[in-house]
């Protein structure tokens, strides 16, 4: 039996870039003979839809038996005035909790055709290389206890919780500290530990953890200073490891700096590199079925795959200069457009990467 991947398309853009993205991994599976063996299932809103909850327990078992999982993204208005405890944000949460992704890999990265596209000076982000390891199954976005409340005067309130245990920052900061190693050996950690105790203790354990690292220089800075940071110099930064809502927040921001979110792809790893890969960016329904969404992001998140969950890295770096071609051709998205340059849509787009992959 071949390799199994499952497809996650969910909603909004999601099918929209899936197909595109699905083009080229079965190009490479061909070209490159991987045996890979794609089946499909449902998450967020479509599972909603289908199953009544946006995470089957069926769907789950899917995830869990395959070799990696391939996901376009969830929600949309459809589903916002619905029972917050089964929103289509929900079932994304839990399926990277079950899984145990706790390692969200999100590179930043500036194609030098998209200098123009960037909405910071093309000096600023010239040769951007930027790798953002996010912890991806603790903190704010899971913390118990959360709750919605009434008092009997009729306020409402609401609070989270954002814990973390000592562990959890130990693993992620040896996957921070492990990438710094292999790049350019420099860390820099993101938290609040000027007034918040879980990144008091998040500073204390990489502290710690930095010892077994003596080759990797590691700095620390706080995330309303690094977000300022991201925009004035970026190229300051290699490696930044940071926790679950900071690290959310931060890659969406950086993805501004490579042209526009359509470029960020990602690997959420659990600790044996199994791994869910998806795009950084939501599903769009501004755009939704309009045809015209960057499917780049969702392609390179199969060339992330590739590399991390299959070490077929040969593949890995053809569908990456396979996009690269696709850019020296000129052919843009509307997100990525700027003067000189083809807009052209999804399809015309993962289309064009499947020419070029198949020319090399
Ligand atoms: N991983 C996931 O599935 C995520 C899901 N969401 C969900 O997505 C929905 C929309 O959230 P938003 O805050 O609007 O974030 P979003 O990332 O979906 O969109 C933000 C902006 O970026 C644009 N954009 C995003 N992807 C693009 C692409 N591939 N090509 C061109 N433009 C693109 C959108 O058109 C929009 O203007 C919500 O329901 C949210 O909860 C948000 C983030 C991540
Ligand atoms: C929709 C959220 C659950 C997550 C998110 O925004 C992200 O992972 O980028
Ligand atoms: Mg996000």
């Amino acid at each position: 039996m071949g390799k199994q991947i499952l497809i996650l398309p969910g909603d909004g853009i999601g099918p929209e870039i899936m197909a595109e993205a699905v083009k080229v991994l079965e190009l490479a599976n061909d070209k490159f003979q991987l045996g890979f063996e794609l089946s499909y299932d449902d998450l967020g809103g479509a599972a909603i839809d289908k199953y009544g909850v946006p995470l089957a327990d069926e769907t789950l078992e899917r995830a869990r038996a395959a070799d990696a999982v391939l996901l376009g993204a969830v929600g949309g208005p459809k589903w916002d005035s619905i029972d917050p405890a089964i929103r289509p944000e929900r079932g994304l949460l839990k399926i990277r909790s079950q899984l145990g992704l706790f390692g969200n890999l999100r590179p930043a990265l500036l194609y030098p055709q998209l200098a123009d596209a960037s909405s910071l000076k093309p000096e600023v982000v010239a040769g951007l290389d930027i790798l953002i390891v996010r912890e991806l199954t603790g903190g704010i976005y899971f913390g118990q206890p959360r709750e919605n409340k009434v008092f009997d005067n009729g306020e409402r309130m609401a609070y989270d919780t954002l814990p973390y245990s000592e562990s959890e920052i130990r693993r992620i900061a040896k996957v921070g500290f492990d990438m710094a190693r292999v790049r350019s050996k420099k860390l820099c950690s993101v938290d609040k530990a000027n007034v918040l105790a879980s990144s008091q203790l998040w500073r204390a354990v990489v502290q710690e953890v930095a010892k077994d690292y003596p080759d990797v220089e590691l700095s620390h800075m706080y995330v309303d200073n690094a977000a300022m940071q991201l925009v004035r110099a970026p190229k300051q930064f290699d490696v930044i490891v940071t926790d679950n809502m900071f690290g959310d927040i931060l890659s969406d921001e950086a993805s501004m700096l490579t042209g526009s979110i359509g470029m960020l792809p990602s690997a959420s790893l659990d600790a044996n590199s199994k791994g869910m890969y998806e795009p950084c960016h939501g599903s769009a329904p501004d755009i939704a079925g309009k045809g015209i969404a960057n499917p780049l992001a969702t392609i390179l998140s199969v060339s992330m795959m590739l590399r991390y969950s299959f070490s077929q890295t040969q593949a890995a770096d053809a569908i990456e200069r396979a996009v690269s071609d696709v850019l020296d051709q000129g052919l843009r998205t509307g997100d990525i457009w700027s003067e000189g340059c083809q807009k052209v849509d999804t399809r015309t787009m993962g289309d064009a990467v499947v020419a070029a992959l198949a020319k090399l």
